[in-house]
């Protein structure tokens, strides 16, 4: 019997991704047939013992990463997503982001406006999952609180029920995206639960089947401002997805990889962006920069940050929002960030130390000699936008940059599983093993 039609009400994304996905197959097909040993990479001994970097040795379909012009979703730069993906006010829709690293199309309205019904109608959360988040400790760090809330979604997961039933494995993506599709339509709500709960009074606003998800995000969470709604949407489109190697993105993939459903799986990629050289960054990059503020108040000079800086680097700590394992210039996100400050935001004391840091750390980082990349990342400015329309608890941040992420590493799980790809399982070598194979090499 052939596995039931999962995703009912929601024909026009499933009949789509059908159609793609099978041209896809067979490109992996044709690809294997008459390539599949071509040689075209080589490994050095240096990437085995430098965490991998720059080996090509995964597929991902959502987004591209270039050193010098950083990502790209679906073969789209974030700022022509701007201007070309449906939009609330200035900026994309996470719905129409979804849909593109989804499918690879630019969606109508009428497909973001589909999705975003479609998502808002699964915006509530199981009593018995409210009242667990509620019953969680406030001291619980809150990345640690979404994980488990996350984790906890997986009862009753479609792909699951697809696997121990007679379900083809051909068919996997179906019950993988409807999972995927209540992930990112109930995150919201669980980021919001643990928000109210550690820093406020508990008390939250029912999701809104009028909204999209980031004015329900923002309503849950406690605002009514349209500003920063709009801050929101800026936000999940920027944090949303970075190509498949990056630490949280691999994680998921992985852990996948053995057929877990996406909740546990994403669940796994939430623990591995909660690391403070991942998005952790941005929760740390916060309490660094008002650290740095109490210390020189609302109007520094360069040579008060360059202090502060040389303190830091001092203490052998890396200066948190600076560097990245991939892109060698500025990271174009962080270059938004500042754009949207420019375009939306007056005098912020905060924000203007962000500009200022941009000024003096990179020279500093070269002087230094040791970062291959000194420029700034996504997390050196997102997190003081926040504070600028109030949002301040940084414990809290990097639950923001996981309700996004959740858009592109279920929109890859889909993909995972469409294309067929098997358990991950590379070969760890031991350092003689390592020095006999270089040895080996020479010869
Ligand atoms: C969403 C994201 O995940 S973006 C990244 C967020 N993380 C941060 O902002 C934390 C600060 N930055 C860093 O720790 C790093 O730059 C990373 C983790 C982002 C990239 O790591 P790598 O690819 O290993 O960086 P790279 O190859 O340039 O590191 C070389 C050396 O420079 C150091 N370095 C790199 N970035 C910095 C920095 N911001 N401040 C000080 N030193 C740095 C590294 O610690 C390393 O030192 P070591 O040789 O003594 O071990
Ligand atoms: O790409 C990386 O390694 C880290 C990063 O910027 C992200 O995940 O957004």
């Amino acid at each position: 019997m052939a596995c039931k039609l999962l995703v009912r009400k929601f024909q026009s994304l499933r009949v789509i991704l059908e159609e793609k996905i099978t041209v896809n197959r067979e490109r992996v097909a044709k690809l294997r047939r008459d390539n599949g040993e071509t040689v075209i990479d080589q490994i050095t001994a240096d990437q085995i013992v430098k965490g991998m970097r720059g080996m090509r040795a995964l597929v991902n379909e959502t987004s591209t990463l270039d050193p010098y012009s950083g990502i790209k979703f679906r073969g789209l730069t974030i700022p022509e997503c701007q201007a070309r993906l449906p939009k609330k006010h200035n900026q994309p829709l996470p719905e129409s982001v979804y849909w593109l690293l989804l499918t690879g199309d630019i969606p109508t309205p009428s497909q973001a406006e589909e999705l975003r019904s479609e998502l808002a109608s699964r915006a509530s959360l199981p009593q018995h999952i409210e009242d667990m988040l509620n019953s969680l400790p406030k001291s619980l760090h809150p990345m640690v609180q979404l994980s488990i809330g996350v984790n906890s979604l997986c009862e009753g997961n479609q792909f699951d029920k697809a696997f121990k039933s007679d379900c083809k494995r051909a068919d996997y993506w179906k019950s993988a995206l409807e999972d995927a599709l209540n992930l990112v339509a109930k995150i919201p709500r669980i980021a919001a639960i643990i928000y109210r709960n550690a820093f406020k009074d508990g008390k939250i606003c029912a999701p809104s089947q009028s909204c999209d998800l980031a004015e329900n995000l923002g309503r849950m969470l406690g605002w009514d401002d349209p500003n920063f709604f709009e801050l929101l949407r800026l936000y999940l489109t920027l944090h949303s997805d970075h190509e498949g190697g990056n630490v949280s993105a691999h994680t998921t993939h992985l852990v996948g990889s053995g057929l877990c459903d996406v909740f546990r799986s994403y669940s796994s990629g939430l623990n591995a962006l909660a690391g403070p050289l991942h998005g952790l960054a941005n929760q740390e990059v916060l309490k660094w920069l008002i650290e740095l503020w109490k210390i020189v108040g609302d109007n520094p000079t360069e040579d008060d940050i360059r202090k502060y800086v040389e303190g830091t680097m001092k203490k052998g700590q890396v200066v948190p929002g600076y560097g990245h394992a991939v892109l060698r210039v500025p990271d174009p996100r962080f270059l938004i960030e500042l754009e949207y400050k420019k375009n939306y935001i007056q005098n912020d004391p905060l924000l203007n130390i962000v500009e200022l840091c941009y000024k003096v750390i990179p020279d500093m980082l070269k002087q230094q000699g040791k970062a291959k990349n000194p420029y700034p990342n996504v997390d050196a400015g997102s997190g003081a936008l926040l504070h600028h329309y109030g949002l301040r608890e940084y414990e809290f941040f990097t639950v923001l940059f996981g309700v996004s992420r959740a858009i592109g590493c279920s929109a890859s799980q889909v993909w995972d599983r469409a294309l067929l790809l098997p358990i991950e399982r590379p070969i760890s070598l031991t350092l003689e093993s390592l020095e006999e194979l270089v040895q080996q090499a020479k010869s």
